[in-house]
């Protein structure tokens, strides 16, 4: 047992503190809010992000990244991907050669269209580079905070670091792999949203299974197809980073991104779905780093395609339905084999 400190307040960082607070480790939460810092640590619950679930006195909350950091095993850092360079940055000088690093987001950065674990080892130095640890796979928090059966996996480049970050998680209720395939489970776990966007826009708009069971089958081609480009292991994304977040999010009314998804297919506007949710919706700006990356890897991704014209050109969602449609005759075996 030991100190954990987790860098995020929000409904992710709240929930795996909870799964370290019953693997018996001091967790330090940090939020970047002193009210809500304060808040939580009074209430015993974060009320605005995952109400109704109780926290263990062995997690603390901060707003002092220098108390949360010192003296923790392992930092574990899952802000919104917008906010990640600017938490490494801050942390970087704070941070020693024997902690271990994780991250639990789920993105990918537009225009550099780094992954996280790129971005971070960019902002935190070679040291930490190479051992950076990525958590993910089908988690809702909202059922990882009531204790319920789930499956993720950790993957690093180097494989000692993910399997230090599987003893610290795994229990009873929270079953942790390994895999080597960082890019794989990174790719995987950020453009799933993209996907449970066009699944909630097609829910809204009056759909059914068949159209949402066409985009998580068609969607996991794509992803695939770009995986596979950027030298992923194509199995990984059969697993729990791939198809596994994909089923999760696209079905479950927990997601954001679903949601907001949801509204777009309602006839909301984008700032307004945003703001009504109050919470991060990943899928819109990774939307726009994976259209960047298929334009500019020449990755066949229309899915992708079609959620950029929504989110980006403001195309109504209906119209995209039919110009994915209506696109010319291709072979299945021949798009889904592009991704093995
Ligand atoms: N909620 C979930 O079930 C899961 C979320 N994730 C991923 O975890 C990451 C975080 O998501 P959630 O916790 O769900 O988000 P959230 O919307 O519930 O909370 C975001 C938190 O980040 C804080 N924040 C915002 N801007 C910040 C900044 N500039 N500096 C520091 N903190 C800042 C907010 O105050 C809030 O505490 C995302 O990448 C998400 O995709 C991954 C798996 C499950
Ligand atoms: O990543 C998630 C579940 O695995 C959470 O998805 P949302 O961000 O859409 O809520």
């Amino acid at each position: 047992m030991g100190k954990v400190a987790v860098l995020g307040a929000g409904s992710w960082g709240t929930a795996l503190s909870i799964v370290l607070a019953d693997n018996g480790h001091e967790v330090a939460l940090w939020s970047h809010r002193k009210e809500h810092a304060e808040r939580i640590n009074h209430a015993r619950e974060n009320e605005q992000y995952l109400p109704n679930v109780a926290l263990d006195s062995l997690i603390q909350v901060s707003s002092s990244l220098e108390n949360a950091i010192q003296g923790a095993d392992a930092v574990l850092f899952v802000v919104p991907t917008k906010a990640m360079r600017q938490v490494c940055q801050q942390v970087s000088s704070l941070l020693t050669e024997k902690q271990t690093i994780i991250h639990a987001s789920k993105g990918i950065e537009p225009e550099s269209n780094k992954r996280i674990s790129e971005m971070m080892s960019e902002e935190l130095g070679a040291h930490h580079g190479k051992g950076i640890v990525v958590l993910s796979g089908p988690s809702h928090a909202e059922e990882v905070g009531l204790k319920q059966p789930t499956t993720v996996t950790v993957s690093s480049l180097q494989i000692d670091q993910a399997v230090k970050a599987q003893d610290l998680f795994m229990n009873e209720n929270f079953r942790v792999y390994t895999n080597e395939d960082l890019v794989g489970v990174e790719i995987g776990g950020a453009l799933k949203n993209i996907i449970a966007l066009g699944a909630g826009i097609s829910d809204g708009l009056g759909y059914g299974d068949n159209a949402k069971a066409a985009l998580i089958t068609r969607g996991l081609a794509e992803i695939a197809r770009l995986g596979k480009r950027l030298e992923a292991n194509p199995l990984t994304f059969a697993g729990l980073t791939g198809v596994g977040d994909l089923i999760v999010t696209c079905t479950s009314q927990h997601s954001r991104n679903w949601r907001a998804g949801n509204m777009l297919g309602q006839g909301y506007v984008l700032d307004d779905v945003l703001e009504q949710m109050g919470m991060v919706v990943e899928g819109v700006r990774t939307t726009k780093a994976a259209y960047q990356m298929s334009e500019k890897l020449e990755v066949d991704m229309p899915i992708t395609k079609g959620l950029y014209d929504v989110v980006v050109n403001e195309k109504p969602p209906k119209e995209v339905v039919d110009q994915l449609m209506n696109r010319g005759k291709t072979d299945e075996l021949e798009q889904i084999s592009k991704g093995l």
